[in-house]
This record gives structure tokens, sequence and C-alpha cells, in this order.
């Protein structure tokens, strides 16, 4: 089997997984997964598919600006932009971005505060935080329509190999060293996310905001 081949099935596997999960609502969501070093090409989802299904035009080859590398009549993510900085500026192998409900609301809640903070969970282990008091922040971008600078402000936060960046009522963004590696960031993140809905919401019925 080819590299190529390698990291097909290894995205349509992530792909299919995130489908059970239903983390691909009404198409959204992209994946892509580094294929070869200088030059940097790696494989993208192809825009506007319903990801759920499998088939041999789930992906497309790009280049290190988000060009196909070979003629095709599939257009890749509107969001190759930012797959483009990730492998750019880090030696992440894979990348994942998914729109959740979890994502969308925590991302609206903390917005003035540009970030999302989690400490004393043990999932911000995850992040490689092993600490007692050890915190994991996820920086809120705000969800630019102008992909070049949602890219241009998304890359501000890619500073290490891997990593998380939600993107204001939009979804998250999260790469990692490899397709394992990606995943377990997201899953982490969303349960974070979920968990911290959770308290919100029980918080508010000890306030007497809601009735049950
Ligand atoms: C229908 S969701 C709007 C676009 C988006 O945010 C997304 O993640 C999917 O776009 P793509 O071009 O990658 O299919
Ligand atoms: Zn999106």
């Amino acid at each position: 089997m080819t590299i190529l081949e390698e990291r097909w099935n290894e995205l349509a596997d992530i792909k299919d997984e995130l489908a059970v999960r239903d983390w691909f609502m009404g198409t959204s969501g992209n994946l892509a997964i580094k294929v070869h070093d200088e030059p940097v090409h790696f494989l993208v989802t192809a825009s506007g598919k319903d990801k759920r299904k499998r088939t041999s035009e789930d992906f497309l080859l790009v280049n290190q600006y988000g060009k196909p590398v070979h003629d095709t009549s599939l257009k890749p993510s509107a969001e190759t932009l930012l797959h483009c900085e990730i492998y750019q500026k880090t030696n992440a192998g894979c990348s994942l971005h998914v729109h959740t409900v979890a994502n969308n609301v925590i991302s609206e809640w903390y917005s003035s505060e540009k970030e999302v903070v989690f400490k004393g969970l043990e999932l911000i282990k995850a992040f490689d935080l092993w600490g007692e008091n050890a915190t994991l922040k996820i920086p809120i971008i705000p969800n630019h329509a102008h992909i070049p600078t949602l890219a241009s402000e998304f890359s501000h936060y890619l500073q290490e190999d891997k990593g998380a960046v939600l993107i204001q009522n939009h979804g998250i963004t999260v790469w990692g060293k490899n397709g394992f590696e990606a995943k377990k960031l997201l899953e982490a993140a969303e349960f974070l996310f979920q968990y911290q809905l959770t308290i919100l919401q029980l918080e508010n019925v000890k306030l007497g905001g809601i009735t049950l």
C-alpha cells in the first residue's frame, strides 16, 4: 500500500468514527491529514459532501497553498486555508474540524473572555497537562466570513504541534502529530464542553433559574 493510500484509509476511518458521533451535521466539518513533507501535500475533505458517506471522492490531495495537486473536479474544503496554516506552522500530521452544539454554545458563552479554561478535570491530561494545578485554555476567535482573515487570526494560536481553537458560533479545529492524537484531542475537548454545559445548567437550577 502506498503512503497516500495508507493516509487516505486512516482519514476515512476517522471520518467514519466522527460520523457515528453525528459530528457532521448539515455537511459541516472538514478533515485533513499530511501525506508528504517538503513540499507539504495533504489530503483534505472535498467541500460540501455528506461526510457520513464513504466514497472514492471524499478527499483530494492539495499543496501547501490548498490547491489541488492533480486535475480534479472536486473542490477542497472551503476552510482548507486553516489546515494549510497548521501544516505550515507546526509539525502536526492531522487536523480535524467539527461543528457540535456543545462547541458552538461554549464558544458563544465564553466569547467575551476569548478563551474557555478547564482546571481540575482528569481529561485535560489528553492535552499532556498532568500537574495538579494544570490548566487547559482553549482560545476562542471570531468567526470571520472571509476565510483568509479567519486563517490569519487562527494562525496566531499555532505555537505547538498539538492544540485546539474554537471559532465562535462555528466549531472547533484541533491538530496533533497524527490521526490518533488529533482524534483524542477532539474527543477530550468535546467531553469538556459537554461537562461545562452540564455544570452551567445545574448552576442555573441551583440559582432557581429553571424549574425542573
Ligand atoms: C454547511 S457548514 C458551513 C461550512 C463549514 O463551516 C464547514 O465546516 C464545511 O465546509 P466544507 O467546505 O469543508 O464542506
Ligand atoms: Zn466549519
